[in-house]
C-alpha cells in the first residue's frame, strides 16, 4: 500500500493506494477516532459485487452500519437520490456522530459528499471508490454535487472527505467502457501538468486497458498526487484548480445535451479535450503534432474523438452556464504544448467553436 495526503491544514486527510484494502476500513476509521455509526451509500450496480464485504467487515469490528442504494448512472445524480439520503438517515434518528461512506463510482461518491456536507449542516464522510474515474479524480479534493436539468453540478459545495481508500481490485468488475471513461481523465492530467506522465500513457495504455495492477496503481498515484498538489494549493478554484476542468467546458454541455449518461463523463471529457486541444493549436499555445499525439493516446484509449451531432447555439448556451464563466465571458482550459495548460478568455466562442468543431458539428 501507498499513501499520500491531501495538505489542507486541520482538514488534511490520507489517500492510501493498494489491492484488497476495503477490509483494512474499520481499522483506519478507527484511527481517525471517526464514529462507529455507519451509513454505506452504494448504488444497485456496486451494492451487489462490494457492498456485503464492507457491511461485514464494519459489523465485526463493532460498528453500528445501516446503508442505503441508489439508481444507478449519472442520470440518477439528482435532488431525488440526495433526498433518499436524507430520508434514510433521519428515518434511522442519525445524528451528527454518523459517518457517510461512499462505497461507488464518481455518482455515489459526489452525492454522498454533498449530503455529508448539507445533513444536520455537516456529518463526516470517506470515499471508497469503486470506478478508475473515482479513484484517479473524483474521490479527491471535495467538489461535491448533483446535477441540475440545465447544467452539471450545478448545485454543491467544496466538502472535504476525512479518508480516500483505493482498492485498485475493484477495477477487475468494471466494464470496459467504464475504465476508458476514467482514462480519459488520467489523459486530462498528463496534459495539464506532467509530459512525462503523458509519454508513460502512450508507452502503457494497453496495460492499463488490460488491467494490470502494477500499472493501475503508478497511474492513480500519479494522478491523486497531481490532484491533491493542486488542491492544497486552491481547494476552491480560486486560480489554478480550473486547470483540472480542461476538457470540462464543452464536456459538460455535451453530457447535458445528450441527455445525462446517454454519454459518460468521461467520453464528453475525451472530446472535450481534442477540441480544446484544437483551439488551443489555433491560438498558437500547442503544435499539431501536440494535437495528434492527444488525439492518438484518446483514441488507443478506446474512447471517441467525434462529438455528436449538436446545435453549436444549444452548446454555446450551456457552455455560459458552466462555473469558470466570469462577468458573462466564457473561459476554457487550453493546453500549452504538453505538460502545462492556462486558462484563457475566449473572446468570440461562436467563431471558436464552429472552427474548432468544423466538420463534426452538422448544424448551429
Ligand atoms: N468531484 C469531482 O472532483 C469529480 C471529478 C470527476 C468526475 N466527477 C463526476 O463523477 C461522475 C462520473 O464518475 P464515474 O465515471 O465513476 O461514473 P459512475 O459513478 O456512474 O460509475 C460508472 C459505472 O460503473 C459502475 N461501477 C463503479 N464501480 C464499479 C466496479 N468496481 N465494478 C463494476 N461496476 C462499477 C457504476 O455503478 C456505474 O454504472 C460524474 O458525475 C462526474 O461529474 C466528479
Ligand atoms: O476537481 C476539480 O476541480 C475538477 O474540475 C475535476 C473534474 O474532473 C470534475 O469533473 C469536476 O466535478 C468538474 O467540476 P465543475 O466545477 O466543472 O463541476
Ligand atoms: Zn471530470
Amino acid at each position: 500500500m501507498e499513501s499520500l495526503t491531501v495538505g489542507l491544514g486541520a482538514r488534511s486527510y490520507a489517500i492510501h493506494v493498494g489491492a484488497d484494502l476495503l477490509t483494512a476500513l474499520p481499522d483506519w476509521l478507527k484511527a481517525l477516532q471517526l464514529p462507529r455509526r455507519v451509513m454505506l451509500v452504494s448504488n444497485q450496480v456496486v451494492a451487489p459485487l462490494y457492498l456485503s464485504t464492507v457491511e461485514c467487515c464494519l459489523a465485526a469490528a463493532d460498528f453500528q452500519v445501516l446503508s442505503v442504494i441508489l439508481p444507478d448512472g449519472e442520470a440518477s445524480k439528482n435532488a431525488a437520490s440526495l433526498e433518499q439520503i436524507y430520508t434514510s438517515l433521519i428515518r434511522s434518528h442519525c445524528d451528527r456522530q454518523t459517518l457517510l461512506v461512499a462505497l461507488g463510482g464518481g455518482v455515489v461518491g459526489d452525492i454522498t459528499g454533498f449530503a455529508a456536507a448539507t445533513y444536520l449542516r455537516g456529518v463526516p464522510f470517506v470515499q471508497l471508490p469503486t470506478s478508475l474515474l473515482a479513484q484517479v479524480d473524483s474521490s479527491v479534493g471535495g467538489k461535491t454535487a448533483i446535477n441540475h436539468p440545465l447544467g452539471k453540478n450545478l448545485i454543491g459545495a467544496f466538502y472535504q472527505p476525512r479518508l480516500v481508500l483505493i482498492d485498485v481490485k475493484t477495477l477487475q468488475t468494471l466494464p470496459a467502457r467504464e475504465l476508458s471513461a476514467g482514462l480519459a481523465e488520467v489523459i486530462k492530467y498528463g496534459v495539464i501538468a506532467d509530459a512525462n506522465f503523458f509519454h508513460w500513457l502512450e508507452l502503457h495504455s494497453a496495460n492499463l486497458r488490460r488491467l494490470e495492477q502494477e500499472f493501475l496503481i503508478e497511474a492513480v498515484l500519479r494522478c491523486c498526487r497531481i490532484k491533491a498538489a493542486v488542491v492544497a494549493e486552491d481547494e476552491t478554484e480560486q486560480g489554478q484548480r480550473a486547470l483540472l476542468n480542461y476538457g470540462h467546458t464543452f464536456g459538460h454541455a455535451i453530457e447535458q445535451l445528450c441527455g445525462y449518461g446517454q454519454v459518460l463523463h468521461g467520453e464528453a471529457v475525451a472530446m472535450g479535450m481534442l477540441v480544446a486541444a484544437r483551439i488551443a493549436e489555433r491560438q498558437q499555445l500547442c503544435r499539431m503534432e501536440d494535437v495528434q499525439r492527444i488525439r492518438e493516446l484518446i483514441a488507443a484509449c478506446g474512447l471517441p474523438l467525434q462529438p455528436p451531432s449538436l446545435s453549436l447555439e444549444a452548446c454555446l448556451e450551456v457552455m455560459l452556464r458552466d462555473k469558470k464563466v466570469t462577468a458573462g465571458r466564457l473561459r476554457m482550459v487550453l493546453n500549452e504544448g504538453i505538460g502545462s495548460a492556462k486558462l484563457v478568455e475566449i473572446a468570440d466562442p461562436g467563431e471558436v467553436f464552429a472552427v474548432a468543431l468544423a466538420p463534426e458539428l452538422l448544424h448551429g
